[in-house]
């Protein structure tokens, strides 16, 4: 018998809706496996937890998580609660950074039984390459003066080893795929970093030459994402456009709430973490119609991760099916509730 271990954090809003019925889900795959068990161990951090505690998780709270073997979240955030600011940098950035979870990966495509927002969708299938380290999310800078006087600097950081990091795991990951990758850039407007990030990526494309390659200011990109997004295969990003990118990715497939993402730890050393690209979606709490779909497309992709690609593969198909029959939460223009999709996937899975 195989055992994974999650460190779970359910976190804040909905958050902690779609991750208990999302480990329902994984608890009948193992089952159906019958050679895998998950061990789940809980942790209640999120904004609540810093209330009171005064800190989003406890001062050994990465060292607690250290022996898992992946991370397991919802999402973080209660804004009515704590500031934005000091909630994710206090769990959820905080664990990307000291697990070394350089990379972000956040696929987009075309889902049977969804309606994309778009007006004539051609099929499409991407996935953002998100640097996760460092760029624009930097603690670099600072306020001083106030009133009118007041001067606010924020500095975005960007060193090779993680620029070409990011670049590296976009182009093998188009090996596998259909070949291509898009930069993301600004340079057109931010002259130092974004100059850099557009040398470092023809130095790299240049170690790829089976590659086609192309470079996108941001602004332009973005309109592109919603009128020709068949035409990408990889894109690589920095923190702040690959977040922004995913999210109108997550649109154009039809909802936020189905849209999935890693926090891949490259080196080994460290758990990676799966979360669905969506927040604590604070305006539907409560309601039980938060669709689990991103937080199970997640569970799809860790499955992946640990070698299990026919049960992630699985789990994949059963969303597919469950959207096909129209059990369907309402961001998605449905009248299921999230019980009912989590029902309907086991049930797809079980036949299978
Ligand atoms: N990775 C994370 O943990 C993230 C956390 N946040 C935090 O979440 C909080 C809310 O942020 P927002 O900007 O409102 O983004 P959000 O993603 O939470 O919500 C945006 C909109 O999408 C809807 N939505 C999101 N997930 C859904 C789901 N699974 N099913 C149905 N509808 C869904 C919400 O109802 C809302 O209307 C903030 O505290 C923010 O900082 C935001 C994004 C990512
Ligand atoms: C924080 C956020 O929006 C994200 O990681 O997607
Ligand atoms: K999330
Ligand atoms: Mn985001």
């Amino acid at each position: 018998m195989s055992v994974i271990k999650l460190a779970v954090i359910p976190g804040d809003g909905i958050g902690k809706e779609v991750v208990p019925a999302s480990l329902k889900v994984l608890d009948v795959l193992a089952e159906l496996h019958g050679g895998l068990r998950f061990e789940y161990k809980q942790y209640p951090w999120s904004c609540e937890y810093y209330l009171e505690h005064g800190v989003m998780m406890p001062e050994d709270g990465i060292e607690q998580l250290k022996d898992s073997d992946a991370v397991f979240l919802g999402a973080v955030g209660n804004p009515n609660l704590v500031a934005d600011h000091i909630s994710l940098w206090g769990l959820l950035i905080k664990i990307r950074r000291e697990f070394e979870q350089v990379i972000n990966v956040r696929p987009a495509r075309s889902m049977k039984g969804v309606t994309s927002p778009l007006a004539n969708p051609k099929d499409f299938d991407l996935i953002v390459v998100r640097e996760n380290s460092e760029g624009e999310y930097s603690e670099s800078g600072g306020r001083i003066h106030s009133g009118k006087d007041e001067v606010v600097i924020q500095n975005a950081v960007f060193t090779r080893k993680a620029t070409e990091r990011a670049m590296r795991y976009a182009f093998e990951l188009a090996k596998k795929r259909r070949g291509k990758v898009t930069s993301a850039t600004k340079s057109n407007g931010i002259v130092h970093s974004m100059p850099f990030w557009d040398e470092v990526f023809h130095q790299v494309a240049a170690e790829y030459p089976g590659i086609q390659t192309e470079s996108r200011h941001i602004d332009a990109l973005s309109a592109f994402f919603v009128t020709r997004p068949h035409e990408y295969d990889v894109i690589v990003a920095s923190n702040l456009f690959g977040d922004i990118l995913t999210d109108i990715g997550a649109a154009i497939m039809g909802s936020i709430g189905i849209a999935p993402a890693a926090n891949i730890n490259i080196n080994g050393k460290y758990p990676s973490m799966f979360e669905p690209v969506h927040g604590s979606a604070p305006d539907i709490v409560g309601k039980g119609i938060a669709n689990p779909i991103g937080q199970l497309w997640t569970a799809s992709m860790m499955l992946d991760h640990f070698g299990y690609q026919d049960l992630g593969k699985n789990l994949l198909q059963a969303i597919e099916s469950t959207l096909e029959k129209g059990i369907k939460t309402p961001d998605l223009g449905g009248r299921s509730k999230m019980d009912e999709v989590i029902e309907e996937v086991i049930n797809q899975l079980k036949n299978m």
